[in-house]
């Protein structure tokens, strides 16, 4: 069963060039204006259970989309159904009236929701309790601080179970204790059987909770798929700079999504791991291994970056460095120069399946200039050694003291 439903959705904004073309275009009705749309096309369902997430630049269009599934604006060409039972964080408290206390303004939001005074009487004290202000829900709303507004709308809006919840961006508000609380709720919701839409620019969030993404650049919807792909996407894009700037998404060999992007300045022509002598894909956990990238430069360059990302299987950043931090030197390189780079590490990872991202890029990151950048160019499975059994994503040697009494 489909809980959002979205039909070639479109939303368009009049564009004045000057201030006063707009009252000129009103008492003359001569039009003055320009339409510019900021959705366009959209189309897309979201299953009952499902969680998607909304990604994309600033001005893509991802509070458009969430305002008008929420009712708070109306789209100019296209359709939209939400079915059931919805909560939407959107900009927390923004409903709350100063001079209420935190209870009134508990009452009001709550029959905005369509909560009867019953009901709303029968949640408060996990209300209370979830929001952790104490006594300041007696007191009115403009002695609080913006974060413990945020809390008490975080609890009313999530006081029931919705069928669908609309999120965007309501966790980054809040001190990173209440970030969690708020998290650990949603990802509960999610388990229960609530379909969730999500925008937020935090890849890791993105990652965790959601089963899809959908990538919008300015108001078209450019990707959609797993979260994984639709944000190695996403990353490729941010540099995208130069007209030759290539990105080509292909099937690799686990099945999974492999993204190569950059200007072609520098080519990675080969990525391969070692242990020893001998070329790996599977080691014992903390064994030494190698990840031995070979690369040509297609222009002259002066000291380019090259680096690597281990990833988990959920796509989650595990380790990676670069040159660039590490303080080692490439130097000038001319056309057509062949070069390899060797990094060392011990592979202190958690038992499971890794994949390596490779890159060459300027200075320490990608976004002022990637010459090329591979996601899922090797995978790497760790597997058990001796160590004592571990759970997590790293491997860190612990060791451990008893003693009876109080230890000095
Ligand atoms: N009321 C409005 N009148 C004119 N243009 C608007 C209006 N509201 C939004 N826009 C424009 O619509 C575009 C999309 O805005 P929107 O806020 O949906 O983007 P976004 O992806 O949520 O961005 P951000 O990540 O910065 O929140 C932007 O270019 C914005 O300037």
């Amino acid at each position: 069963m489909s809980r959002i439903e979205v039909k070639n959705l479109g939303k368009k904004y009049k564009k004045y060039a000057r201030k006063w073309h707009r009252l000129f275009e009103w008492i003359t009705g001569r039009k003055k204006h320009e339409e510019k749309f900021v959705l366009k096309g959209l189309s897309f369902n979201v299953l009952e259970g499902e969680s998607v997430g909304i990604i994309g630049h600033n001005g893509a269009g991802k509070s458009t989309l969430l305002k008008i599934l929420t009712g708070t604006t109306q789209p100019s060409e296209g359709e939209f159904k939400v079915n059931g039972r919805v909560a939407a964080l959107l900009e927390l408290g923004m409903g709350f009236h100063p001079d209420f206390t935190g209870i009134q303004n508990v009452y009001m939001s709550g029959q905005l929701m369509g909560l009867s005074n019953e009901e709303i009487t029968r949640l408060l004290p996990e209300i209370e309790r979830f929001a952790e202000i104490g006594d300041y829900i007696h007191q009115p709303l403009r002695t609080y601080s913006s974060g413990m507004a945020v809390r008490l709308a975080f609890s009313v809006a999530t006081a029931i179970r919705p069928d669908v919840l609309i999120v965007d961006e309501a966790l980054s508000v809040g001190d990173a204790y209440f970030q969690h609380k708020c998290f650990d709720r949603i990802k509960k919701f999610r388990s229960e059987g609530t379909t969730i839409l999500f925008v937020s620019h935090d890849p890791g969030a993105v990652k965790n909770l959601c089963d899809r993404a959908i990538l919008l650049d300015q108001g078209i919807m450019i990707k959609e798929g797993t979260p994984e792909e639709v944000l190695d996407y996403y990353n490729a894009i941010i540099a995208k700079r130069e007209a030759d700037y290539n990105i080509k998404q292909s099937i690799g060999k686990d099945g999974k999504v492999d993204t190569r992007s950059g200007n072609g300045d520098i080519k990675i022509e080969k990525v391969e791991l070692f242990s020893g002598n001998r070329k790996v894909n599977a080691v014992q956990v903390g064994e030494e291994i190698e990840i031995k990238i070979d690369l040509k430069c297609m222009k002259k360059i002066d000291c380019p970056t090259v680096g690597f990302m281990f990833k988990d299987r959920l796509g989650n950043e595990v380790f990676g460095t670069n040159t660039y931090y590490l303080k080692k030197n490439i130097e000038s390189l001319q056309i057509g120069e062949k070069f390899s780079v060797i990094f060392k590490i011990p592979a202190n990872f958690g038992i499971g399946n890794y994949s390596l991202t490779v890159a060459a890029h300027e200075g320490h990151t990608h976004t002022a200039k990637n010459y090329e950048w591979w996601d899922h160019a090797a995978l790497l499975q760790v597997v058990p050694g001796d160590e004592a059994p571990f759970v997590g994503v790293c491997y860190l040697k612990a060791t451990v003291e008893f003693s009876k009494g109080v230890m000095v």
